[in-house]
């Protein structure tokens, strides 16, 4: 499963965050490095195509999808050569698939910390630069010790240096422009900055909507396909405790129209190139989670290695179009059920179902 990494400078929110998303009790507190040791939960991805499907069969049983989510210890302006709690949590961040910048917005005089969102990022991405530049310095020594008797690491060792070179310059890999050669060859070297990157700026309680001029600086920053979203995590915290019928009066009553939650788990998804495709019935509605690009053999095998094994074809429509002709059944009986072969590629929000024999 896909793993999310919570990353901030002390008191920024996190585990603020992290017990929202994964509904967990990790220590809170007002005090920096509260968080020592990263813990690792899982997040539902909300999705409410899955719940009018399930509406529609009036299924028993509903499966979301699932992102994990790592709540990573404090960072501080001189992590990557070992203050604060130095380089341990460095290892944390090397071992997710993505990035969630919480960036502190909220004012608190008791709660020690900077407030300034774009500060805080200028700090975090320079602690993860330098910290690859040490890394991509050593591999390159230890590649170019090998090369002397391999000649065949000359173009990985080039790809290493234009790295470096970026690194150097104090730019993260993500909003590098590296060539996708490049980048392959990176992929081997572990680093922190190449991964998909996500803000979330981490506002006041009376102003749970942001700034959207500060969330537009923070996205340039970031560069051009970046996703930032405002939120007040504690006033999230709390909406998170509340019954359905509580948080939904609360919600109007603050005009939120959806709960940042749900917005940056599904924005974590995204980025992180997972799409959904559904089985539905009355025994069960299920979201599945794939990878952007698969065709239907490698979703097939999502549901179960068998269906893969012995696939024999896909029965398909897009989940809004069910929704129209009424059931499953009823798509069937009108042949709007497209069959497809191995190769077709599975689109967002289809609902399938598999033809196989084994
Ligand atoms: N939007 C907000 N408004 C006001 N207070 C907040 C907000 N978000 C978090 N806090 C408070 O800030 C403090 C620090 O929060 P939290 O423990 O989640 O930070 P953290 O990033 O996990 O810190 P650490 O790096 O020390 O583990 C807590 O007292 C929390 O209640
Ligand atoms: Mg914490």
């Amino acid at each position: 499963m896909e793993r999310l990494g919570l990353v901030g400078l002390a008191n920024a929110g996190k585990s603020t965050l992290y017990n929202a998303l994964t509904g967990s009790n990790t220590l809170v507190a007002t005090h920096p490095f509260a968080t020592t040791e990263s813990v690792v939960g899982e997040a539902i991805v909300p999705d409410e195509r899955l719940d009018q499907l399930a509406e529609l069969h009036e299924s028993k049983k509903l499966v979301y999808a699932h992102i994990q989510v790592a709540d990573i210890a404090g960072l501080v302006s001189g992590s990557s050569t070992g203050a604060g709690l130095g380089n341990r949590f460095l290892g944390q961040i090397r071992e997710v698939d993505g990035i969630v910048y919480v960036l502190r917005a909220f004012a608190d005089e008791q709660i020690v910390g900077d407030s300034d969102p774009l500060s805080n990022l200028e700090t975090l991405e320079l602690e993860l630069t330098l910290a690859d530049l040490g890394s991509i310095e050593g591999t390159l020594d230890r590649r170019r010790r090998a090369a002397r008797a391999d000649k065949s690491l000359t173009a990985e060792i080039e790809a290493l240096e234009l790295a470096r070179d970026v690194l150097a310059e104090g730019t993260p890999i993500y909003r590098s422009h590296l060539g996708a050669d490049v980048l392959a060859v990176l992929h081997n070297s572990f680093l922190l900055t190449n991964k998909r990157v996500l803000a979330v700026i981490n506002t006041d309680e009376v102003n749970p909507h942001g700034d959207p001029g500060l969330e537009a600086k923070v996205a340039s920053y970031l560069g051009a396909d970046s996703v930032v979203l405002s939120a007040s995590l504690k006033l999230e915290s709390e909406l998170a405790r509340l019954n359905p019928d509580e948080r939904g009066e609360m919600l109007e009553a603050l005009d939120i129209e959806r709960p940042a939650l749900d917005r940056i788990a599904e924005a974590a998804y995204r980025a992180l190139d997972r799409r959904t495709f559904f089985t539905t019935g009355d025994k069960e509605s299920h979201a599945w989670t794939f990878r952007a690009g698969s065709n239907a053999v490698v979703c097939a095998g999502v549901i179960h290695s068998d269906l893969a094994r012995g696939f024999i074809r896909a029965e398909v429509i897009f989940w809004k179009d069910l929704l129209e002709v009424g059931s499953w059944s009823k798509a069937k009986a009108a042949g709007k059920l497209r069959l497809e072969g191995k190769d077709y590629l599975v689109a967002d929000g289809d609902v399938l179902e598999i033809r196989f024999n084994v």
